[in-house]
C-alpha cells in the first residue's frame, strides 16, 4: 500500500484514541455515554476532527520524507540509477522468484573502456558527465522492470527478470552499439566518445547470487582481454 495512505490511516486511528480514551474514562465513572456525547457534542467533534486533521497532515509529511529517504538509500548519487546495495538485494529477490516460477533471469555486467584516460585527458567533472550520459542512454534502452544499477566507479549491471540468455545478449549488443555511437558534448564544443565491454550470463537454478555475479564478471574480463568494445556471454 502507498506509504502516504498507510500512514494517514494509522494517524486517523491514533487521533480517534483521544475522544475514545476520554469516553472510556467516563464509562468507568459510570457516566451515561450517549448523554455525555449529546451534552458535549461540540467538544467530541472538535477532539475527533481537530486531532485527526493535525495527525493526518503530520503523517503525510512523515510518509513523504520516508519515501524520499528510501529512494535516496537505493540510488546512486551521481547517476540517480540504483546502487550496488539495492542491486544485490534485488538479485536475491529475483533469483528466488525465478526459482519459484521457473523463469529465467539474466545479468548484463559492463564496464567503460579506458575510462581512466577520459578522466586524465578531460578531468574528473567530464568523467562524471560521461557516466551520467551513459546511465541516461542505457536507462532508455532497458525494459521498465529491468534493474539497472551503477555497481562500481565505471561499472554498471542490469538484471533482467524473465529474460533468457539469447534475449539478454541482444539487449547487451544494443547497449554496446548505442554507447559506441553516443557523442557526449563537453565544454568548448568538444565531444567525448566511449565504448564498453560487457559480460552476459543467465542464472543457473540453485546457484547463489555471488556465483551468478562472478560468472558475469568473468565474461566481462574476457571481453576486456580480447579487445574491449564487445559482448562476451555464456
Ligand atoms: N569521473 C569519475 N571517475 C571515476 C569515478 N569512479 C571511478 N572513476 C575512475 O574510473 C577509472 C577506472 O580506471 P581503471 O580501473 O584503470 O579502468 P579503465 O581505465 O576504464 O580501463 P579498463 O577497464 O581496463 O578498460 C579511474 O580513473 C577512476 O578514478 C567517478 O565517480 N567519476
Amino acid at each position: 500500500m502507498n506509504k502516504v495512505i498507510l500512514r494517514s490511516i494509522q494517524a486517523a486511528l491514533f487521533a480517534a484514541g483521544a475522544p475514545l480514551g476520554w469516553l472510556f474514562i467516563q464509562f468507568l465513572k459510570g457516566v451515561d455515554l450517549a448523554q455525555e456525547i449529546l451534552n458535549n457534542w461540540d467538544l467530541y467533534t472538535y477532539m475527533l476532527f481537530g486531532t485527526m486533521t493535525v495527525f493526518v497532515l503530520f503523517a503525510i509529511y512523515v510518509a513523504r520524507k520516508e519515501t524520499h529517504m528510501t529512494q535516496i538509500a537505493s540510488r546512486d548519487a551521481l547517476t540517480n540509477i540504483y546502487n550496488l546495495r539495492y542491486f544485490i538485494e534485488r538479485m536475491q529477490q529475483e533469483t528466488d522468484r525465478a526459482r519459484r516460477y521457473e523463469t529465467p533471469v539474466s545479468l548484463i555486467y559492463f564496464d567503460l573502456d579506458h575510462f581512466k584516460k577520459v578522466n586524465d585527458t578531460y578531468g574528473h567533472p567530464v568523467g562524471d558527465k560521461v557516466l551520467i550520459e551513459v546511465a541516461k542512454t542505457v536507462k532508455d534502452l532497458v525494459r521498465s522492470y529491468d534493474i539497472f544499477a551503477r555497481v562500481g566507479g565505471e561499472e554498471f549491471a542490469i538484471l533482467q527478470p524473465t529474460c533468457g540468455i539469447e534475449d539478454s545478449k541482444k539487449s547487451a549488443e544494443m547497449i554496446r552499439d548505442a554507447i559506441e555511437n553516443l557523442t557526449i558534448q563537453i565544454n568548448d564544443g568538444k565531444t567525448v566518445q566511449v565504448t564498453l565491454s560487457c559480460g552476459v550470463t543467465e542464472w543457473v537454478v540453485g546457484e547463489d547470487v555471488d556465483a551468478f555475479y562472478k560468472r558475469a564478471d568473468g565474461f566481462l574480463y574476457q571481453a576486456k582481454q580480447t579487445g574491449r568494445n564487445k559482448v562476451v556471454s555464456g
